[in-house]
């Protein structure tokens, strides 16, 4: 596999205290005919000026556990268990009048999609000087001034001209500049972002990913970052958290989780994908799926696409294995040696595991030779 360090666009070190802590959250929505498990226990700490991107399939809890940082999610269906600290505040104990002060200034999001966070009735020129002027109570002239400056910081041309455009007036990237401009336009310490590159052409996105990890590093912003595309996570990412079933499997610097994956998802996942490209390499599907969130299995929940798989692994979901670095998996075949994870694999490969009756069959196993 290559080592994709050396292009990586990180070259700040982070500073060594976490900005944001989040411990054992869990996140469900409840409605009468179901309660869907999004999230199931996801800790991690992030350092100021640190970028964690968070990687997994479609469904696996990636967005739902980073709007819980924003307590975006509908109130009234919606369980949130667990901690979030940004900087000094307890976001789930904040008050909604303080957690609105915070959105935008201290925590900002941007969209795959613009629109989501742009107004198509105001001018872009109108959205910053609103932001900058609520949050941080400038004056009209200079709140102009700032926006000019905003959209010059996002390389706009002809920024005077686009403060007074609409977002419909605009093309793809220069929208999604202008949703980053409004997103910086306080001065965010967390920006939070959703898949922001995703619709945009190849060069577009390249040129948009150099930007805001730039913009990231000189204003010492801590990101978190949703990605499928494990090209986009090489080239910005200080540490990776790849996400299954609403928990975290794998975490650890760039390097560790894509270099030496240990989890058996991570590895099928780079196996399947990353060849010689650097970037614009999106997850494959791998065989089988992923579980049903509203009826999660006791034991591992990638045990039915696992070729790995032990009969503990259809009993309880594995522990945390952590390794001197910090590299951390949740496998049972994974374990220390010396001071790094290292992965066990079977002398010879199982076959890949799918069949309910064999699940039943090694729980019953496992079971039996507990009792
Ligand atoms: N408001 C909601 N009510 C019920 N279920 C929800 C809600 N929001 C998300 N979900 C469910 O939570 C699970 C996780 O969704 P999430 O959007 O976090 O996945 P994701 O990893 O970000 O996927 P994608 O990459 O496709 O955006 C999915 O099964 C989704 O359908």
């Amino acid at each position: 596999m290559n080592d994709m360090t050396p292009t990586n666009l990180s070259g700040s070190m982070p500073l060594a205290a976490p900005f944001v802590r989040v411990k054992d959250l869990r996140v469900r929505f409840v409605s009468r005919e179901a309660t869907v498990r999004a999230v199931n226990g996801v800790t991690f700490d992030l350092a100021r000026g640190e970028v964690l991107c968070v990687i997994g399939e479609s469904g696996s809890g990636k967005s739902v556990m980073m709007r819980s940082l924003l307590r975006l999610h509908p109130k009234k269906r919606t369980v949130i268990e667990g901690s979030m600290q940004v900087g000094e505040h307890d976001i789930g104990a904040v008050s909604d009048r303080v957690l609105s002060k915070l959105r935008g200034s201290t925590i900002s999001m941007i969209f795959q999609e613009p629109m989501t966070a742009l107004d198509p009735l105001y001018t872009i020129g109108d959205q910053i000087v609103e932001t900058v002027r609520r949050h941080e109570g400038l004056g009209r002239e200079a709140a102009w001034a700032r926006a000019l400056e905003l959209l010059e910081l996002v390389r706009v041309p002809s920024p005077e001209r686009r403060l007074k455009a609409y977002p419909h007036e605009l093309s793809g990237g220069l929208r999604q500049r202008a949703m980053i401009a409004v997103a910086l336009s306080c001065r965010p310490s967390l920006l939070l972002a959703d898949e922001p590159t995703t619709a945009l052409d190849a060069s577009v996105q390249i040129q948009v990913l150099v930007l805001l990890r730039k913009l990231q590093r000189e204003m010492e912003m801590s990101m978190i970052f949703v990605t499928h595309d494990l090209g986009v996570a090489a080239q910005i990412a200080d540490k990776v958290a790849v996400m299954y079933a609403g928990r975290i499997i794998e975490y650890g610097t760039v390097a560790d989780v894509l270099n030496r994956p240990q989890h058996p998802y991570t590895r099928a996942m780079l196996a399947s994908t990353v060849k010689d490209q650097e970037r614009g390499v999106q997850l494959e599907a791998i065989a089988g799926s992923p579980p049903d969130l509203r009826a999660l299995p006791d034991g591992c929940s990638f045990l039915p696409r696992c070729g790995y798989a032990k009969p503990e692994c259809a009993v309880a979901m594995p522990p945390e294995t952590v390794d001197a670095r910090g590299h951390m998996a949740r496998c049972y075949r994974v374990g220390v040696e010396g001071q790094r994870l290292a992965f066990s694999a079977p002398a010879i490969q199982p076959s890949v595991c799918t069949n309910a009756s064999q699940l039943a069959a090694a729980r019953a196993e496992m079971l039996g030779r507990q009792a």
